[in-house]
């Protein structure tokens, strides 16, 4: 099932992913979470930071990444480092609960291990991890986590987890792949701004290539897709409200 959540400005639409989300830990006595990495997520998580969530509601939750990139975890690229500047220092959740891509290591090496980590973490359903949620960003270019459209064949990758490669920089990412997406119970894309707008729209309303972007692979086959977009990312969808399927 596939629903849009439209807001007016980026800051509504952090607001209203943050009712969605607060409302799921509240609901769940245990909450797996990938969080995602680049920027829209900070203005998310310092507005969950802000709903001062008590200890108890946080040690139902356990974070992991849909991506990281492959540096040290005080490196200003990495998703961790955002992550723990904007939410992680202030919030109280048991630090066995936060579970990093090690982008540090060896990127294969860790890829390797980084699957054994959802396999060792997350309940299985029908054989395979299933994550409660998994958070998406999508890159102008139509990527999401790190797969990115010049090697979209990652997305059926038979690892829970695979070595990507940055398209312009070469900078090597750990990422999750297409098998353990579709099979969350719940994916929320978080998407804003006039530099989405144009993918955005091919994709739901399926039109261009829309086939060529990662981020139209995303159908969780029993779970829920939801978009957070504002007005902006969504200009271009031709019946926003005849989305909601
Ligand atoms: O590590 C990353 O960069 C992300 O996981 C990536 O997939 C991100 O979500 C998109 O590039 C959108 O990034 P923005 O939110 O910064 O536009």
């Amino acid at each position: 099932m596939m629903r849009l959540n439209i807001s007016s400005t980026k800051q509504n639409t952090a607001e209203n992913f943050t009712d969605y989300l607060v409302e799921l830990i509240k609901k769940n006595d245990n909450l797996h979470v990938a969080l995602s990495g680049g920027s829209t997520p900070k203005i998310v998580f310092d507005e969950l930071a802000s709903r001062n969530l008590p200890k108890s509601g946080w040690e139902k939750v356990h974070f992991y990444w849909g991506d990281e990139r492959c540096v040290p975890p005080d490196d200003a690229e990495s998703n961790y480092k955002m992550t723990d500047e904007h939410l992680l220092s202030k919030i109280e959740i048991p630090e066995e609960n936060v579970h990093r891509i090690r982008g540090e290591e060896d990127p294969k090496q860790e890829a390797e291990r980084y699957s054994r980590v959802l396999k060792e973490n997350i309940p299985e359903v029908d054989g395979l991890p299933r994550f409660d949620l998994i958070i998406l960003g999508m890159g102008d270019d139509g990527h999401t986590a790190s797969i990115f459209p010049y090697e979209i064949g990652l997305w059926n990758a038979d690892q829970f987890c695979e070595v990507a490669e940055h398209p312009n920089s070469g900078q090597k990412r750990v990422t999750i792949t297409g098998r353990i997406i579709n099979h969350a119970a719940n994916v929320a894309f978080l998407v804003t701004g006039e530099g989405k707008a144009e993918k955005v729209g091919q994709i739901i309303d399926k039109t261009g290539d829309y086939k060529a972007y990662p981020a139209s692979l995303v159908e969780p086959y029993k779970g829920n897709l939801i978009w957070f977009l504002d007005e902006a990312a969504a200009q271009n969808i031709t019946d926003p409200k005849g989305s909601q399927i």
